[in-house]
């Protein structure tokens, strides 16, 4: 099967089906042959002519993309956070503005905007490297998500494996859905957010992240 033995994701993670040590994240592996003869339907579908000189690599391509753009599917998440550092910081980690591009499960069109993460590290050597947190919000993305999950699927996943004394994940996006069809309201931004120990229980430290988030320009 096409897709088996490469890494699909670009960050140096085998698929799964490959690497038995990983664990499982949804089922096996892309099948492109799949993909291809579905894109190909949908042009048929559509009176376009697959045949044509400019269609005619277009299904092959098409699959690849998605292949590329679900490999949240065939990736665990959570194993980016694997590696931790030993460092006794107990005040609050934010990164800001971390890009992020998903499709949404309702129409398949794309969703984008920013990321925000924070976590207030447990003090026992539980702090992850500053690109970790981009690469989980990229993989929790690449699948077809709502932006409610992929927020709190995030929040949980460094909840999970840092066990930190607080975490904070603020999404912000635009979805295409919403811009280029159906009720065609180009600019609507949506925000979510998740918070998790003392971010939800503790309104003062819940601010002052909120604040960090809100005046970073
Ligand atoms: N809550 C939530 N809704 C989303 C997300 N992405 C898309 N949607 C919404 O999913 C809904 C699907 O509504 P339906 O009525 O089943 O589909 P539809 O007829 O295509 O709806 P319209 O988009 O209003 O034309 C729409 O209101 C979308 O705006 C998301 O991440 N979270
Ligand atoms: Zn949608």
């Amino acid at each position: 099967m096409i897709g088996e033995g490469r890494d699909v994701t670009g960050n140096g993670h085998s698929p799964l089906g490959v690497d038995a040590e990983l664990p499982r994240a949804g089922h096996a592996v892309f099948d492109q042959e799949r993909a291809e003869r579905a894109i190909r339907e949908l042009l048929l579908a559509c009176g376009e002519d697959p045949e044509r000189d400019g269609l005619r690599e277009t299904p092959a391509r098409v699959a690849r993309a998605y292949r590329e753009m679900f490999a949240g599917l065939y990736t665990e998440p959570d194993h980016v956070l694997d590696r931790t550092f030993d460092e006794s910081h107990e005040e609050l980690v934010l990164v800001t503005d971390i890009p992020m591009f998903s499709l949404c499960e309702h129409h398949l069109t794309p969703f984008h905007g920013v990321a925000h993460i924070g976590y207030i590290p447990n003090g026992q050597g539980k702090v992850t490297g500053l690109s970790k947190l981009a690469r989980l919000v990229d993989l929790y993305a690449k699948r077809p998500q709502v932006q409610e999950r992929l927020t709190s699927q995030v929040a949980d996943a460094l909840n999970r494996k840092l066990r930190p004394r607080g975490v904070i994940v603020v999404i912000e996006a635009e979805h295409l859905c919403m811009s280029m069809r159906g009720v065609r309201k180009p600019g609507a931004r949506t925000t979510t957010s998740a918070v998790r120990g003392l971010l939800q229980t503790s309104a003062s430290s819940r601010a002052e992240a909120l604040q960090l988030i809100k005046g970073r320009r």
